[in-house]
C-alpha cells in the first residue's frame, strides 16, 4: 500500500465537462474525445480554448487547479505518425500528453521516436491491457525520457482492467515503473468498486471515464458519480495535491 491513495483522473470530453470535473476536485483532468476511440482526440483549436481555460484557473484564483493532459489519439504505431501527432497536441500548449502504444513490432521504435519531444513535454506511454501489454517497454519509456506510464484498455468491449490482468500483476507494473522513475496510472473502464482492489496496488492515479458518466463513456460527465470516487478514493476532504 502506498503512503497515500491514488489520485483521480478524469476523462473530459468537452470544456463545460473540464469545468465539472476541476469543481469536482480530479487531480488530472484528461482532455479526451471517447467517441474517436480508446485515446481519441479533442481537436487543436478545441484543446488550445482548453489551456486557455487552464491557464486562466491559475490566473482568477480557482481554489483548486489540476493537471491538464491530452490524448494523442488512437495511432498507429508508425514512428513518423504518432510523433507528428504527439507533437500536434504538445504545440496547443497541453502539459500532459498520453500516447498509446498498441501492441505492435514497432511500438520499442515509436517510444524511441518520441524522445526529442520528452526532453520539452511531459509524456505518458499508454500500454493496453487486453493486447498483453509487454513490460519490457517500460524500461525504454524510462530511457527515453517519459514522465508516466498507464494501461487502459484500447477496445471498450472487451472487459475491464481487472478482467486482463490481476493485482499481482499489475503491482509488477507499477513497481517496474517506479524503478524508472515513471509515474503510474491505471485505467480502463473501471467501476467504483475496482477503487478497493486496486489502491493498494499503489498506482500514482486510477483514471476514470464510463464510470463517472451517465449514459456510459460516451454519456456526459456526472458530478455525483465524480464525488463519490473521489469518496472511495479516499479523497473527499480537501483539495488535491498536485
Ligand atoms: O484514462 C482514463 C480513461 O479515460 C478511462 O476511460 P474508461 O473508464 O471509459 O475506460
Amino acid at each position: 500500500m502506498t503512503e497515500r491513495p491514488p489520485g483521480l483522473l478524469a476523462s473530459v470530453a468537452d470544456l463545460h465537462e473540464m469545468e465539472l470535473a476541476r469543481a469536482g476536485g480530479a487531480d488530472i483532468v484528461d482532455l479526451k474525445q471517447p467517441a474517436f476511440g480508446a485515446l481519441g482526440a479533442w481537436s487543436p483549436p478545441a484543446l488550445t480554448a482548453a489551456v486557455m481555460l487552464w491557464n486562466a484557473w491559475s490566473s482568477g484564483g480557482a481554489d483548486h487547479r489540476p493537471a491538464l493532459s491530452a490524448t494523442a489519439g488512437d495511432q498507429p504505431m508508425v514512428p513518423a505518425l504518432i510523433l507528428a501527432a504527439a507533437t500536434r497536441i504538445a504545440g496547443t500548449g497541453v502539459p500532459i500528453v498520453k500516447v498509446g502504444l498498441f501492441a505492435s513490432p514497432h511500438a520499442g521504435a515509436c517510444i524511441e521516436a518520441l524522445a526529442p519531444l520528452a526532453a520539452r513535454t511531459r509524456l505518458i506511454g499508454v500500454l493496453f491491457a487486453d493486447e498483453g501489454p509487454d513490460f519490457g517497454h517500460i524500461a525504454t519509456l524510462g530511457r527515453c525520457g517519459f514522465a508516466g506510464v498507464m494501461i487502459d484498455t484500447a477496445d471498450k468491449r472487451s472487459g475491464s482492467l481487472t478482467e486482463h490482468l490481476d493485482p499481482l500483476t499489475l503491482g509488477q507494473f507499477v513497481g517496474e515503473a517506479r524503478r524508472h522513475g515513471l509515474m503510474t496510472g491505471l485505467a480502463g473502464s473501471l467501476k467504483l468498486p475496482d477503487i478497493a482492489t486496486l489502491a493498494p496496488v499503489g498506482p500514482d492515479y486510477l483514471g476514470f471515464r464510463g464510470a463517472l458518466c451517465a449514459g456510459g463513456r460516451t454519456g456526459t460527465l456526472d458530478p455525483a458519480r465524480l464525488a463519490l470516487a473521489r469518496e472511495k478514493l479516499g479523497l473527499s476532504s480537501g483539495f488535491p495535491r498536485i
